[in-house]
């Protein structure tokens, strides 16, 4: 019987600030970071996560992607990061978004981890960590998108021998 090589399968977790900390930040509205400002008018959730980018002449820029839904089972089958600058994905559109991040392995992805995002949360990857392109679930979905604009080459690709599957996009 030919041995067929079956995905592994990658379970999906809830976001949350804690287990996504060892990748970057969880945007959301954090009571402890809220201030009041404009006469009490409106909250300011301060200082969630910062913008990173490295090299002469490079430049943070605010940018929106638009991203196709991704269909289910989806095959995780590679993972990217930029060496250069630390990229954010907020939604805009009300759809909820799936994040996949790796942990470095001797410059390679380990075993991908997947977290099902909110509408109202947002990711900022710190800067060459191990992450899946934009995956949109379900709609057409719109993301604010801050990261590095600038000379040098700020994208690392890494195709897996064996894919990932992700069988539907949620815990
Ligand atoms: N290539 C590009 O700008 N998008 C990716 O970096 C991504 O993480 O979606
Ligand atoms: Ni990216």
């Amino acid at each position: 019987m030919e041995d067929v090589a079956v995905s592994p399968v990658l379970s999906v977790q809830p976001l949350t600030a804690g287990a996504f900390s060892p990748f970057g930040d969880v945007i959301e509205a954090d009571p402890s970071t809220m201030r009041l400002i404009n006469g009490g008018t409106t909250e300011r959730f301060h200082a969630l996560s910062e913008a990173d980018v490295q090299g002469e002449g490079a430049r943070i820029v605010l940018n929106i992607f638009r991203g196709q839904p991704r269909p289910f089972p989806y095959e995780v089958g590679m993972m990217e990061r930029h060496p250069l600058g630390s990229q954010s994905f907020t939604p805009l559109s009300g759809h909820p978004f799936l994040v996949a991040v790796s942990p470095d392995e001797d410059g390679k992805p380990g075993r991908p981890q997947v977290f099902l995002a909110h509408a109202h949360q947002g990711v900022n990857y710190r800067r060459n960590v191990w992450h899946h392109p934009l995956m949109a679930i379900g709609a057409v979905s719109d993301f604010l998108v801050v990261d590095r604009d600038g000379p040098g080459n700020n994208l690392e690709e890494l195709f897996f021998n064996q894919p990932f599957l992700i069988r539907e996009p949620h815990p």
